[in-house]
């Protein structure tokens, strides 16, 4: 063990096993966990480094591992939706699998839109495998959905539809698993007795069941990517392929072609609502794993000099903390965001399944802006770790440059972020209820306060500034009243209206409002919950180095975003002088516990794959051992030496 990381551990203050309870949910999960992540010591997952492959031999390797992963799991035994959650992300590490999307994305949209007898048929072939699917959404010209070309036009002379990509730009294009799937959801605009009736989903079997062989469709993989290499995201030709009326999800469309109206036909869109509440649970994972690399390493790397001493480790210098300790904080942020999100989708989708749809738009709302605002952070956040490490961070061996390239795709799928953050409709119409003196229930419930507190920009000179920055219930609130720049955004609609523009002009030329309002929105929401998660923790140790964490994502909050505080003159400019002078006290408060902080992620060895995030801190003879097992070393003289340079 390094002796440097040994001191950071001893100095800890707060019990990290009891942190590690918290954030898995209690120390029966955390057990249960930790039993799950045995499975990284079974020989059947060893595996070469899959930076030492080709595309095709880590699709190979990442197919034969997601095989496997189906045999262990139904030797073990695991059939909780939650374990095998934990199961798959320790063995998949920081890569995608081949699998990926039947689990994320066919599954859940069998389970969501499956009626009695589809789900007899269905989803006893998809969770035996014997059906692998796929969710074939996108083409290559439309992702909006009211854009979407692919059409499945009902012929009530056969029972069947005929689904059909009229153009090049209707084929669908994105859709995982191109090479491994037998089937897809395909969502496709109906038509019916001559009518549209909007995007529906459609399975469609696309490969033969024992040769695999692709039925007449042109189907295959679309190509190298930024990332995302184990995954063969596919392309999809539909030519008038005709599929049985019964493989309409939901099957809105009786024999004689009358079309049945669904409750919402928001329903259709369920499953990407799922996933992205997930992600906000992604985003905190993948920040927890690049802080714990990036602090670690910095325990244990010297370099220069503070004093003329021995060369300090770097996580002593001011600049570096700066770096890495508000990602720290976001990173417990975002888990406890994570928590809510997921509660909040079961709790919702629960009422949905019971036929009461009426918090589905706030679901839609908060997850689609909580996806963006958590994926955004995260994607900056991994690179700063990663410049933070250095000319080793560059290195694959870091296991940073890999988070990055995985990650970052999660800000354009599943939704464009920006697209996403424009979802905030519901954000201003909920503005215009509270005005029109509606009382809001749930998150929105703020803006309640909107008249009596006049909660609005007001030069700093006319509100008196009562905020205490130290004192974090105050700065819930600033958050709080600065996520009323939904008023402005709401003004500008209305004054673009005024210049007789149309409802989209205006919403179009207000959509920086729009986004800035939203992405204010979610910042309360996860100060809000962080603060909130903070009444529920009694060890009083473990609370004080959470609430130092708090105040520090509030702090730097403000001073990133410093203009809309001032404008909104929720602090003056005397207590944002204060505002650094405080992050440096709590950087300095935050210090001997930072190797603590990230150990209580608890990530083994094994899923962190990262030479510099080792637990045991000896980087520098893995490093080596690790470079000594590149390709090109295989032999001591390279062949093109002998083709080119001889
Ligand atoms: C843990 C998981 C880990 C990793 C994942 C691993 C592997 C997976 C890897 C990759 C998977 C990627 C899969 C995909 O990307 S699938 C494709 C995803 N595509 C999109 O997300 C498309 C984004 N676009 C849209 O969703 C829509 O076009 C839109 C932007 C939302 C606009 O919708 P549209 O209906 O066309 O038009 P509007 O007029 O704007 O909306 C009408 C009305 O409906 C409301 N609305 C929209 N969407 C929803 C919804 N999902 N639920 C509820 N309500 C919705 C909208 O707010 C508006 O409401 P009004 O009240 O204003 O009418
Ligand atoms: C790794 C990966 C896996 C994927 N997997 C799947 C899958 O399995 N199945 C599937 O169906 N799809 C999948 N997708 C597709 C994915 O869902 C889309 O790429 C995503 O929804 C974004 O759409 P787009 O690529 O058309 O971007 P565009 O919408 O073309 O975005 C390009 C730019 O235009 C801007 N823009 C677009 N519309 C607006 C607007 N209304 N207002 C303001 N700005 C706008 C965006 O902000 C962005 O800056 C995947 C994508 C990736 C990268």
């Amino acid at each position: 063990m390094n002796p440097d990381i040994v001191k950071e551990r001893q100095n800890a203050s707060f019990d990290v096993q009891k942190l590690t309870y918290i954030l898995d949910g209690g120390p029966e999960k955390t057990k249960r966990r930790r039993e799950i992540s045995l499975v990284l010591n079974d020989p059947d997952f060893d595996e070469e480094d899959p930076n030492f492959l080709s595309r095709s031999e880590r699709y190979e390797q990442a197919v034969r591992k997601s095989a496997q992963m189906i045999l262990k799991l139904r030797e073990y035994g695991i059939s909780d939706p939650a374990e095998i959650n934990c199961y798959k992300s320790v063995v998949r590490g920081n890569f995608h699998e081949s699998l990926g999307l039947h689990y994320v994305m066919f599954l859940p949209t069998l389970y969501s839109q499956c009626d009695q007898e589809q789900s007899k048929k269905w989803l006893p072939l998809a969770t035996s495998f014997e059906v692998l699917g796929t969710y074939a959404q996108t083409e290559l010209g439309h992702t909006h959905l009211r854009g979407l070309e692919t059409t499945a036009t009902f012929d009530p002379t056969t029972q069947e539809f005929v689904l059909n990509s009229p153009t090049v730009t209707s084929i669908k294009w994105w859709p995982g698993a191109g090479k491994t799937s037998n089937h897809a959801v395909v969502l496709a605009q109906l038509y019916t007795r001559g009518k549209c009736h909007g995007l529906h989903a459609f399975i469609v079997q696309l490969r033969h069941m024992d040769t695999h062989e692709p039925l007449p469709i042109l189907v295959g993989d679309i190509g190298p990517k930024f990332g995302f290499s184990e995954v063969d995201n596919g392309f999809l030709k539909l030519d008038h392929v005709r599929i049985p009326r019964e493989n309409m999800l939901m099957k809105h469309v009786e024999p004689d072609g009358r079309y049945v109206k669904p409750a919402s036909a928001k329903l259709t869109y369920g499953t990407m609502v799922f996933i992205r509440s997930l992600l906000v649970g992604l985003s905190a994972l993948v920040m927890a794993k690049s802080c714990t690399i990036a602090i670690r390493y910095s325990a244990v790397r010297h370099q220069s000099e503070i004093r003329s001493e021995p060369e300090p480790q770097i996580l002593d210098y001011q600049t570096q903390q700066y770096k890495l300790f508000p990602l720290l904080a976001t990173a417990y942020a975002f888990s406890f965001v994570g928590q809510y999100m997921t509660e909040t989708y079961y709790r919702i989708s629960g009422d949905i399944n019971q036929g009461d749809l009426s918090e589905l738009p706030e679901l839609h709302a908060v997850s689609a802006g909580l996806k963006a605002f958590t994926t955004w952070t995260t994607n900056t956040g991994i690179e700063v770790c990663r410049m933070s490490c250095g000319g080793h961070g560059y290195s694959r061996s870091s296991a940073l440059p890999d988070l990055y390239a995985e990650f970052t795709p999660t800000c354009t799928y599943e939704g464009e972020n920006t697209v996403m953050m424009l979802q905030t409709a519901y954000l201003v119409k909920s503005y215009r209820q509270a005005k029109a003196g509606e009382q809001l229930r749930g998150i929105m419930s703020y803006l309640n306060d909107m008249e009596q507190r006049h909660v609005r920009a007001h030069p700093a000179s006319a509100r008196p500034a009562l905020v205490d920055i130290n004192d974090l219930s105050d700065l819930v609130e600033s958050y709080k009243l600065r996520a009323a720049l939904v008023e402005s955004a709401a003004k500008s609609i209305q004054q673009e209206l005024q210049k007789r523009r149309s409802h989209e002009d205006a919403w179009n030329n207000s959509a920086i409002d729009l986004v800035k309002a939203s992405d204010a929105h979610c910042h309360y929401m996860v100060v809000k919950l962080f603060t909130d998660k903070l009444s529920e923790i009694g060890d009083p140790d473990i609370n004080l180095v959470l609430t130092t964490l708090a105040q520090l994502y509030a702090l730097h909050g403000i001073a990133l975003n410093s203009g809309d505080f001032l404008q909104a003159g929720l602090l003056t400019v005397p207590q944002m002088q204060q505002i650094p002078v405080r992050i440096k006290e709590l950087l300095c408060l935050i210090r001997p516990n930072a190797v603590a902080l990230v150990d209580a992620f608890d990530f083994p060895d094994k899923v962190l794959s990262s030479v510099l995030g080792r637990y045991d801190g000896n980087v520098y003879e893995n490093l080596f051992e690790w470079a000594r097992r590149s390709p090109l070393n295989a032999t001591e003289v390279h062949e093109s030496f002998h083709k080119y340079l001889k």
